[in-house]
């Protein structure tokens, strides 16, 4: 079975001209795959948490140096729309998204950006529609079935499944998996290295998220050659897994 794209069910019926609708249908299936394609080359995709604007870049670089380019800033900071801007900026292997997206008004703020993709840890029916109207590659938050068929509703069939240890880890990802075959899914909450491979192991895993790249400790102390460190690590055990 084909995974429902934006034209199927739940795609709202309003307005639009055939014309559109086919146009529109092409982008968003597009969209979905590009997310797939970028979450899959991303494989782990770091939290990032930034409390000062000068950490953003020697934070990016670090990143990068340890083989993680695929950066997801949080809005859970004053500073993170300019960290964002700064990194896409002064570092240009990374490639920035924005997560921590609750509300329209958010997803408005972001998709001027110019970032390459947005993620919510929730969705809410006017964010799931902000997003099904633009053209920001964006997977939504869900922890239950009923999350994800909203989400599906509006042809988000890629999600992030958050918080993924707390809401029924892997047992509960299986379980999401029988009644939704064709979503693919992003991890994120309890992920570390000792649980990355067995998590990516699944089929339904295109990526997974987690801060334990970029702890919070490490960010204020500055220790950028320690994060480095970290993602090196964590990559080198991926792939002896
Ligand atoms: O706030 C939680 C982060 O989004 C991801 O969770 P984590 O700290 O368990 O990796
Ligand atoms: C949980 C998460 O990844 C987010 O805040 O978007």
């Amino acid at each position: 079975m084909p995974c429902r794209r934006r034209s199927g069910i739940g795609r709202r019926p309003h307005a639009r001209r055939p014309s559109e609708e086919a146009t529109t249908t092409m982008t968003t299936s597009a969209q979905q795959n590009h997310l797939v394609a970028l979450f899959k080359a991303a494989t782990v995709i770091p939290v990032l948490t930034i409390e000062r604007i000068q950490d953003a870049v020697p934070l990016a670089r670090a990143l990068v140096a340890g083989g993680v380019r695929t950066l997801e800033v949080t809005l859970r900071t004053p500073v993170a729309i300019e960290a964002a801007r700064a990194m896409m900026a002064e570092v240009p292997e990374a490639v920035v998204g924005i997560g921590t997206i609750l509300s329209p008004a958010d997803f408005t703020r972001v998709e001027k950006l110019g970032v390459k993709f947005g993620i919510s840890p929730g969705l809410t029916p006017d964010l799931l529609k902000a997003a099904a109207d633009s053209a920001l590659p964006f997977a939504p938050g869900i922890a239950t079935a009923s999350e994800l068929m909203m989400a599906l509703a509006q042809g988000f069939d890629v999600a992030k499944f958050f918080p993924a240890e707390q809401a029924g880890g892997i047992k509960g990802l299986r379980a999401l998996g029988g009644p939704f075959p064709n979503v693919r899914f992003c991890p994120t909450g309890g992920v570390g290295e000792a649980n990355a491979a067995t998590w990516l192991a699944e089929p339904n895993v295109v990526a997974v998220g987690g801060s334990w790249l970029c702890p919070t400790a490490e960010i204020r102390a500055g220790n950028w050659a320690g994060i480095t460190a970290i993602c090196q690590r964590t990559l080198k055990a991926l792939k002896a897994a």
